[in-house]
């Protein structure tokens, strides 16, 4: 895809030093005023850092891109698919920035050397109009603490340092122009993409679900997003969950 410069994502853009969570300090001035869509929050360091299911994001100070993007995607649209299309920018952005493709695990966990380097959460709502904040999280410098055995940096992964600013500069025009692509084009092009960087689709898979725990080969992602389970002969969908990938010992990588 060619890389252009980002016409309006952006152009509203407020970096920080320390905040307790850039998708707070976005919903909270969108409770004040109307936020045009494409603003922009950045953070050296989150206090309160969101993770998905109520998790805390690990957010150290000039360690990593802590970014929180505001969109109003067309109510005719299906917004749910928003978190698939950050995980597919983010990737565009670090393949333009240090020439590694890395991988996603379905939803959206972005993913190198098997550990997981970056994290998406989108929260969204109706009112006054569809709206939705892209928060990312992407362990850019320095290693991670022990106790996250799953995660890793991108620079600990390449073994060499990774610029901050230009990073972002490169997601903030993968960002507008998959947006774009998918305003234009719809689903499609969006899941085909992140079929190519998948690191779940033909794997055994466990993924826990708010309706309890399937096991199965992943075996396709429609284009509505949603993840297919082969199990023996049935097909069941997932909507929302989290994928554990079966290794070669039989256990299940522990979700990261
Ligand atoms: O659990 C996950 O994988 C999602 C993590 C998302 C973290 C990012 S950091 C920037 C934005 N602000 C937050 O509070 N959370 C997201």
């Amino acid at each position: 895809m060619k890389s252009k410069e980002p016409r309006w994502l952006g152009a509203d853009l407020t970096q920080l030093a320390r905040v307790g969570s850039t998708n707070q300090v976005l919903r909270e001035r969108m409770r004040r005023e109307h936020v045009p869509e494409g603003a922009v929050v950045l953070a050296r360091e989150q206090t309160a850092g969101r993770g998905r299911l109520g998790r805390v994001w690990w957010s150290p100070p000039n360690q990593g891109l802590y970014v929180s993007v505001l969109l109003y995607p067309p109510r005719t649209r299906q917004g749910g698919i928003l978190s698939l299309l950050a995980g597919v920018a983010l990737t565009d952005a670090v393949e333009q920035a240090t020439g590694m493709t890395p991988g996603l695990k379905w939803p959206n966990d972005a993913v190198m050397g098997g550990k997981k380097y970056a994290g998406i959460l989108v929260e969204g709502g109706t009112e006054p109009q569809p709206w939705a904040i892209v928060g990312m999280g992407i362990n850019v410098l320095g290693t991670v603490p022990e106790d996250f055995p799953h995660a890793t940096t991108l620079s600990q992964e390449l073994g060499k340092d990774v610029d901050i600013e230009g990073l972002w500069r490169h997601l903030a025009k993968a960002l507008e122009q998959r947006y774009e692509q998918w305003l234009e084009d719809g689903n499609a092009p969006i899941i085909a993409q992140w079929k190519t960087v998948s690191v779940t689709l033909g794997y055994a898979v466990e993924v826990r679900t708010p309706s309890g725990l399937i096991t199965g080969i992943a075996e396709d992602v429609s284009d509505d997003g949603t993840l297919w389970i082969r199990q023996g002969p049935d097909r069941v969908p997932v909507m929302s969950g989290e994928v554990s990938l079966r290794l070669a010992n039989g256990a299940y990588a522990p979700r990261t």
